[in-house]
Formats: C-alpha cells, structure tokens, sequence
C-alpha cells in the first residue's frame, strides 16, 4: 500500500513508497543527470524546489561528504524511480522527504509538456492524499521568494586562501563549494562574501575581480548584488555563473526570464560563436538571459539558443550561465576559472599585448 502522495498542480496525485518521511511542497523540476546525485541535492540552487531525477536509480555508489557541493541538502524533497537504502538514510537523517516507486516518466513528461509546477508531498505512516494537496496549497510561486538569498548565503564574510596570486571578492547568493576551490586551485584567495555585501566593505578588499555566484530563485530578487555590479562596472572586472550571469546581464540594462522548465543536467551542448567550438556542459536554471544589455553574447546553447556567455571588453566581464567548476559532470569548460584570473590579472578581457 502506498504511504507516501505526491499531487500536481495539475490536479493528479500520484501513489509513492516514503523513502524519508516528512510533508513539503515547492517547484517540481527534474533532472536529466545520470550521476552526481550528491552533488546535485547539496547545490544551493535547488532551494525550495523538489527535485526529481530522470534517471531511474538513485545511490548506486554510496553517499560520500567529499563530494557535497555544501553543508546540507536543498531541494524541499527529492523524487526517484528508485533509491538506494544509503541515499533514503541520508535525506532521512536530514529531513528531507524522499518519494520512490512511482512512475518518473510521467513526471518528467508533464513538466517538459507544461513547464516546471507547484507539487505538494506527504510522505510517512500518516501520509494521505490530502495532505499532499494541503502542501501544494501552500506551495509558494518561486519569484514570489523575495529574500530567498538569506536562506543560503552565508552570514559573515570569509576568506579561502590559495597562493595570494590574486583576491577575488565571491559574492555568496548560494554558491557550490566548487567555485572557491576552482580558483584557489588556481592560486587566488577568495574572499567569500554574504549576499547583501554593501559596496564599502568591497572597495575595503580591493579584489582584483568581482565574481557573483549561482543562487537559487528569481535574480529579480537580488537587488542588492545586481546594485553592487552597477556599482563596479569599468572599475573592477567582473565575473560570474548562472544566477551570477543573470544578475550581472540586469546590471548591465539587461533583462531576464522564467524558462518553462529550465536546463537541468551534465550534457546540455554549448557552442562558442567565436570559435565555433562546441562544449558538453552542466546546467541546472530555470530563468534565463532575455536580453544581455550592453554586453554581448559569446556563447549559447546549441539546443535553444539562449545566452551561456557574455562578454564585455570595454569593462572587463565574462559570464556563463553553465556550471563550468562541473561537480556533477564534464570537465570541459574549467578553463573559464583560468580566463577569470587572466582578465584579473589584466584588468581587461583581452589578453594585454606584449610590447
Ligand atoms: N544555478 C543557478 O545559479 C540558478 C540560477 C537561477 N536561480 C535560475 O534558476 O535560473
């Protein structure tokens, strides 16, 4: 007998084994990651979201800290064909509810057919299906999370140290772990900053680049960043990934928009219109780029053309909206950590001329 509900906005609720009891709600999305399932459920870009894998087995190869992306689990709750018992102990001892044993297809063809929507779980000895219609309910539209960057920012400023080549100021909106390590790797110190970071204390590190992280939400929302890259702009270079795009694009004039179920995966194929070279990349939004402003699009996704690099010489900025420190996925793009420091060094996008 089912003991666990999972009702759409749609109006259907399906049957489910509770794999980790609790009731929730949030944005159903999914993922088409055939690996990187620890890396994903710690991506703080899944905020208040619920997230269901494509792929049908989930926890194959343990469930290992090393390759947390941050300290806890994001998504609301999490949906799979099937977990393995280690992954179901983990949400379970996080308290995050897990659903198996239900049709996933179905899911996943719903939300491509009608676009990411409101879901509501109830999972557990006392789960009916109309507590999972109570939670849906409740279930808040994702631009309607105005201070969402709170909830997985991190409060106080800190700094990583790699070498001391180079000081990078990292605006944290919900960053993954892999982005300092990506650039302290590669010998700068990161100093890690809270959302809200006011433009003093970032005049105070004089970093020799802005970088903005990924985030969960609208980046309508993160009034307060896209202030601070206004603030800067031609003053010091800026960088940035996915959400760190999007609010670096609306500083520039830019605009953004709500996708009808986003990019979620390790194989979305991004072309660089420069030189027509094609890379494997991982992706995990659900709005993206309309409109770049004064910047220009460098790079963009082979299946729906939309924005995955921007670009601006005259004030030093390189953008993606993919996630090139991978963590899930293929490496092919970390060479985007060395052109960020390049332009740092530089202060300039273009390689300075030896003379
Ligand atoms: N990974 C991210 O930074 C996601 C950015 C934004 N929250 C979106 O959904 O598009």
């Amino acid at each position: 007998m089912a003991d666990a509900y999972v009702a759409l906005a749609d109006g259907r609720v399906f049957e489910a084994r509770a794999r980790a009891p609790g009731r929730t709600r949030g944005e159903l999305v999914f993922t088409t990651a055939y690996t990187g399932y620890e890396e994903s459920l710690t991506d703080p870009s899944y905020e208040e979201q619920v997230l269901t894998f494509s792929y049908p087995l989930i926890g194959n190869y343990g469930v290992r800290e090393e390759r947390f992306e941050s300290d806890r689990v994001h998504p609301n709750a999490a949906i799979a064909r099937e977990f393995t018992d280690d992954v179901a102990e983990w949400l379970e001892s996080e308290g995050v509810p897990a659903v198996d044993h239900l049709d996933t297809r179905d899911i996943v063809t719903s939300v491509r057919e009608e676009g990411a929507m409101a879901c509501g779980i109830a999972a557990g000895p006392d789960a009916t299906p109309e507590a999972a219609k109570e939670e849906l309910g409740q279930c808040v539209e994702m631009s309607d999370h105005l201070d969402i960057g709170k909830q997985v920012s991190t409060d106080e400023p800190y700094t990583v140290e790699g070498d001391g080549e180079h000081d990078v100021a990292l605006v944290d909106c919900g960053m993954k772990g892999s982005i300092p390590s990506s650039l302290t790797e590669r010998g700068a110190d990161v100093h890690v900053l809270p959302y809200d970071v006011d433009a003093e204390t970032v005049a105070e590190l004089d970093p020799d680049v802005l970088f903005i992280s990924n985030g969960p939400g609208d980046p309508a929302n993160f009034e307060s960043a896209q202030a601070l890259v206004e603030e800067f702009a031609g003053e010091i270079p800026l960088a940035g990934i996915c959400l760190g795009q999007q609010i670096v694009a609306r500083a520039f004039g830019g605009d953004t928009e709500k996708m009808a179920f986003g990019h979620h995966g390790v194989n979305q194929p991004v072309r660089d219109l420069e030189t027509g070279q094609v890379v494997m990349t991982t992706q995990n939004h659900g709005y993206s780029v309309a409109d770049p402003g004064d910047l220009e699009v460098t790079q963009v996704n082979v299946n729906d053309d939309t924005a995955e690099g921007l670009e601006s010489d005259e004030c030093a900025v390189v953008t993606r909206q993919y996630h090139p420190e991978a963590n899930p996925g293929p490496h092919d793009s970390l060479s985007f950590f060395d052109d960020v420091l390049e332009m740092a060094e530089n202060g300039s996008r273009t390689p300075a001329t030896a003379d």
